[in-house]
């Protein structure tokens, strides 16, 4: 503990460190403090420049939420609007899995059970993912499934100082649906979803819609469903959620970092309510037409 402590102190906020201190923990055994109640200061949203904060550090973000909530979508948007690198544990996780290496099999029976990889092996994965980025140049990141386990979110507040981490909220009926309803173009990677959405009230007004994201003519002969998004498999993993990660969620509350977002439908309504929310709502019309907020394709 005391080793690990050394290793991790004082913080050191750059993409390099960050690589290479989770690389030399991926190899290190346990650490686990419990979670640091005190309290912190209250979430501050400055600004931001094409994805800088005030001193010009690129943003280091985390998504948080259920599985099918939409973590993947709003990421990859944020990332492409702020020209930071979108890194989901998922992703390199599935392409781990297609890749056939030595891990493959051992992963291929815990993702298709719903269950978490170890500690470590994301942590492998993840700093495998930096040090290729920071070769490239990259810096900042919005980290997406990651952390997912109070251990992981103590070696991350270890390593690097997160700036922001957004919990994105759905009702718990629209997420079953989503994940059984999801699709991925085989070809190109595109994400969509073929389900409608169609949630009414008690006395039968509608509470939420959220319209199918369907995918343009040339991948649509071409989708596939990801192999653990069947109904056992996706309880399985909001199961797990519940269990292993909402006490993430408390960990960055309780830190003063953690931004509630409630979806209020699908991508249209959502994510320029997102944009304003993270006070990002200028940047699309200078950066981006006006495509990015409806169209489902880019
Ligand atoms: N941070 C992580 N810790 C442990 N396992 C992970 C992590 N990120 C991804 N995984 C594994 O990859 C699977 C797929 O992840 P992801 O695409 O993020 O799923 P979800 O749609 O459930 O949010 C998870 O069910 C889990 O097995």
């Amino acid at each position: 503990m005391a080793v690990l402590n050394r290793l991790l102190k004082p913080r050191v906020p750059t993409f390099h460190s960050l690589a290479y201190t989770l690389r030399i923990l991926s190899s290190s055994s346990s650490l686990n403090s419990g979670i640091d109640l005190r309290p912190q200061p209250s979430i501050s949203r400055k600004p931001l420049h094409l994805g800088r904060d005030p001193q010009g550090r690129s943003v280091q973000w985390v998504f948080l939420g259920c599985p099918g909530v939409g973590k993947g979508t709003y990421a990859s948007r944020l990332s492409k609007l702020l020209e930071v690198p979108h890194i989901s544990t998922g992703d390199l996780v599935r392409e781990e899995l297609s890749s056939h290496g030595p891990l493959a099999s051992q992963l291929a029976d815990i993702v298709n059970q719903g269950k978490l990889v170890s500690d470590e092996i994301i942590i492998n994965l993840l700093s495998k993912r930096l040090e290729a980025g920071e070769a490239k140049g990259e810096s900042g990141f919005i980290l997406d499934g990651f952390p997912r386990t109070i251990r992981q979110a103590e070696i991350l507040d270890g390593v690097t100082d997160i700036d922001l981490v957004i919990n994105l909220k759905l009702r718990e009926e629209a997420l079953l649906a989503k994940c059984l309803g999801r699709r991925i173009c085989s070809e190109c990677g595109g994400n969509y979803n073929v389900a409608s959405i169609d949630i009414k009230s008690e006395d039968g007004s509608p509470v939420m819609y959220m319209a199918p994201l369907l995918p343009p003519p040339h991948c649509a002969s071409k989708l596939i469903t990801r192999s653990d998004d069947t109904e056992e498999v996706v309880k399985e993993r909001l199961r797990v959620y519940n269990e292993m990660s909402r006490s993430v969620e408390e960990f960055y509350r309780s830190r003063g970092k953690l931004l509630e977002f409630d979806l209020p439908g699908g991508i249209p309504e959502s994510w320029p309510k997102l944009l304003q929310a993270l006070n990002l709502d200028n940047h699309e019309d200078t950066k981006f037409c006006s495509r990015i907020v409806f169209c489902c394709w880019c």
